[in-house]
């Protein structure tokens, strides 16, 4: 019988699949040979894959100050952003990844970042994404902004609804949420400048939270018109005194411009304005010929016509919004829910950190009648406290700043939806 291999699952498949040409090249063999002239002169081996033992890629834990590193949620142009887990708290968080060479690639990244620190610090609100720390490594040039950890968000939804949309009634739960965050946020006089489905998230209980704060701007307080004379925002998004080019336009109009958009979106799946490039779509905008879907009814019709008026001083206030029939009425759950979208193949969306912690303490794999508990110590020998300490990889014990063993209350861990 023929010996059997050990692979990482991680790397199998791919060099299967993907990297022919990259061991032909190792190889010195013709570009032209075929898997079958390399098998028959003896270059690779053949096996049987019924006899491959696939074995799970092990995890080392690292840490950041108290956050143990879980997996990748996601990417965005300033960099990655991971699950994590608060060791103090046991309170699941998202820690977005920056480095400052990256920062200096994107045009004002390190400024949108500072601006996004600034203005979130100040901010505290159901339907605002929450900063929680911010962890500055100086040797590795790295930063760290800990956010409130979110399942996902509804552009994600959207990409996986049938027909890129929501039913109505889990429209009306976003879109109220979304112009509650946003009250909040002009009565603090900070105009967001990015409102869309990709800055929307929602937490497992469906709260839903604005983020993504590096294009915003807090108006000056003696200004109640609230003026801008900047936009970084995402095209489809603006509203048409930007596209046609206005040296100023009032803030709070072009929030609630883009959040007419994303209403739009969300109980349509299409945009009211498209364009083969920024110019045809600024053009498109400037005019502001807009076309409802005619299956978009009576209040909903109303609501969005009122909100994608394009002279700003029509358009509606957030009052108005929130008195309009469409918002105001209690809206039946008639069709399913679009779920949220799974993280790899998990529904659940289940905390990731847990297999960094196993390895970690070279737990096996939990059985279903452990009966261990989350160790005081990861919480007493922490390096006490401090916001600026270097990634510990602490699977190398000169390193570890603590390596005490500790049993995890594997069942209550792996059932906790912290959130
Ligand atoms: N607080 C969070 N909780 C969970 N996942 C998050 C959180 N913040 C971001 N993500 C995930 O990380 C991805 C990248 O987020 P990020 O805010 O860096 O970029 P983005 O807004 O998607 O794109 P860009 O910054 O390029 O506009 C998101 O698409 C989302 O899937």
């Amino acid at each position: 019988m023929m010996e059997q291999r050990e692979f990482d699952e991680d790397v199998m498949p791919s060099a299967i699949d993907d990297d022919e040409d990259v061991f032909k090249d190792l190889l010195n063999v013709p570009a032209d040979w075929s898997a079958n002239d390399c098998l028959s002169t003896g270059i690779f081996n053949s096996f049987d894959p019924n006899e491959v033992v696939y074995r799970a890629q092990k995890k080392p834990c690292k840490t950041v100050g108290k956050y143990v590193m879980g997996d990748l949620l996601g990417e965005g142009s300033y960099g990655k952003v991971k699950e994590v887990l608060d060791s103090e708290t046991l309170v699941r968080c998202a820690a977005k990844i920056l480095k400052k060479k990256k920062l200096k690639r994107i045009p004002n990244g390190e400024k949108n970042v500072l601006n996004e620190i600034q203005l979130l610090k100040t901010l505290r609100h159901l339907n605002v994404i929450e900063l929680v720390d911010v962890i500055v490594n100086e040797e590795k040039e790295k930063m760290y902004l800990l956010l409130e950890y979110c399942v996902g968000g509804l552009q994600d939804m959207l990409e996986h609804s049938p027909g890129s949309k929501f039913p109505c009634w889990q429209a009306h739960n976003y879109f109220s949420q979304l112009i509650n965050g946003l009250e909040y946020l002009h009565s603090r006089g900070i105009i967001h400048k990015d409102i869309k489905p990709g800055n929307l998230l929602l937490t497992l209980d469906e709260t839903l939270k604005i983020s993504d704060f590096g294009t915003a701007e807090a108006l000056s307080p003696f200004d109640p018109e609230g003026i801008c004379a900047s936009s970084q925002g995402s095209p489809a998004f603006q509203p048409p005194e930007i596209a046609n080019g206005a040296d100023e336009y009032s803030g709070f109009k072009i929030d609630i411009w883009s959040s007419g958009v994303t209403l739009y979106n969300l109980v349509t799946g299409e945009y009211p304005f498209e364009g083969d490039n920024v110019y045809r779509l600024f053009e498109a905008i400037g005019k502001c010929n807009i076309q409802i879907p005619s299956f978009v009814t009576e209040p909903l019709r109303s609501l969005l016509v009122g909100m994608l008026k394009k002279d700003p001083k029509k358009r509606f206030t957030l009052r108005t919004i929130q008195t309009h029939p469409w918002f105001v009425c209690r809206h039946p759950r008639t069709s399913e829910k679009v779920p949220f979208p799974p993280l790899r193949g998990d529904f659940m969306h289940n905390m990731t950190v847990l297999p960094y912690l196993f390895n970690y303490h070279s737990c096996e794999t939990p059985s279903d009648n452990e009966e261990e508990y989350i160790t005081e110590q990861l919480i007493k020998d922490r390096p006490n406290g401090s916001t600026s300490v270097p990634i510990d990889d602490v699977n190398d014990p000169s390193k570890r700043p603590w390596h005490k063993p500790i049993m995890c209350n594997v069942k209550k861990m792996a059932s906790c939806r912290l959130s």
